[in-house]
């Protein structure tokens, strides 16, 4: 069974087409990754398939229900991470958790949650309205679990989550995916989604531009990666080895470094090897893949991915050295 399958989906505002033709399948037990832009329309597809907000012309199911016509089959199969949840700020955290155990006629320890999300047995009974951003985004998030729900649907989880709560919901996404829940989750912020997803699909102004792995999207977008051979030697005699490497599309020497670019990853061992036979001693090997912030621009052509406007794009810029992935080989 498909977890979600979503065909034709399109939802306007008035001459705004948020969502625009969307079809899309998610199966079952995957972590699936909505990537896109502020505004791409994510929210609002998530509001059709929780069928807060009804499509223009379209459909789609959920756990194979109807989202128009068996919303009631749903609802208590899943579990929903809304953005900007609100809390009531004079319950405790204990108490938002039974209340969600009563709403969906569930018999979860809420202790058993709360641990589960990183709230202690103190902040448990503390009233929510005290709570930080981060500590309001673990108790959403355990409210979401309640009922141990067959999709999860999570929209922009990390909000207001320090490095150490990302770490931490990112390994409760892992766990509750190992649990067989199937994970739906939203994100602008590229690192977060590759971190936990098998597949992304990316949404820019209303339309999906592209669905599959982030290794997938990279080598579709022909964005290969850039490996650097430091050599014992000078290296422009090696210039010419290396660039009769299939894969390999550019080389530049200078000094002792030579530098690669490969858009087949099979050219890295390939350059080593051909490299070797010729006779050349390498130093050191330096591979950088196309860092998410690159790709993402390319399938939004920028959109959202100004820095500083607030998007995911500002924390990609600033941690792109943890965007990217490096290997190093000395020799
Ligand atoms: N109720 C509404 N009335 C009019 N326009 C709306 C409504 N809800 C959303 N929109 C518009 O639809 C578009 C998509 O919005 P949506 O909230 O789905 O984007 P998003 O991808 O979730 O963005 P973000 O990452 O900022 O949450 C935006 O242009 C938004 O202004």
């Amino acid at each position: 069974m498909t977890a979600i399958e979503i065909s034709g989906l399109t939802k306007e505002y008035g001459d705004l087409t948020a969502v625009d033709d969307l079809t899309l399948t998610v199966d079952d037990g995957e972590i699936f990754g909505f990537l896109g832009p502020n505004g791409a329309g994510k929210s609002t597809t998530i509001n059709m398939l929780l069928d807060f907000t009804r499509p223009t012309t379209g459909s789609a199911t959920v756990l194979g229900y109807d989202t128009q016509t068996e919303a009631d089959e749903i609802s208590p199969r899943v579990g929903v991470l809304p953005e900007g949840f609100d809390i009531y700020p004079r319950l405790s955290g204990r108490r938002h958790i039974e209340f969600a155990s009563e709403t969906k006629a569930a018999e979860d320890d809420p202790d058993a949650i709360l641990e589960r999300v990183g709230l202690s047995a103190e902040d448990a009974e503390r009233p929510a309205g005290d709570y930080s951003k981060g500590m309001r985004q673990r108790l959403a998030t355990g409210m979401a679990l309640v009922g141990d729900p067959d999709l999860l649907i999570m929209d922009e989880p990390s909000s207001g989550l320090d490095p150490h709560g990302i770490r931490e919901m990112q390994e409760l996404v892992r766990s509750e995916a190992e649990r067989g829940t199937t994970v739906f989750f939203s994100s602008h912020i590229l690192e977060h989604v590759e971190a936990v997803c098998d597949r992304v699909g990316v949404l820019n102004e209303g339309e999906l531009v592209a669905v599959d792995t982030i290794d997938g999207l990279r080598e579709e977008i022909g964005g290969g990666a850039t490996m650097t051979l430091t050599l014992a030697d000078a290296a422009n005699g090696a210039r010419e080895v290396a660039g009769a490497v299939p894969g390999i599309t550019d080389v530049t020497a200078s000094g002792r470094t030579l530098e690669c670019t490969i858009t087949d990853p099979a050219a890295k061992a390939g350059v080593v090897t051909a490299l070797d036979n010729a006779g050349a001693t390498i130093r050191d090997l330096r591979i950088e893949e196309v860092s998410l912030e690159s790709l993402f621009t390319a399938l939004t052509n920028g959109d959202g991915s100004e820095p500083g406007d607030g998007t995911g794009a500002q924390s990609g810029t600033a941690d792109e050295a943890a965007l990217e992935t490096e290997t190093e080989v000395p020799r």
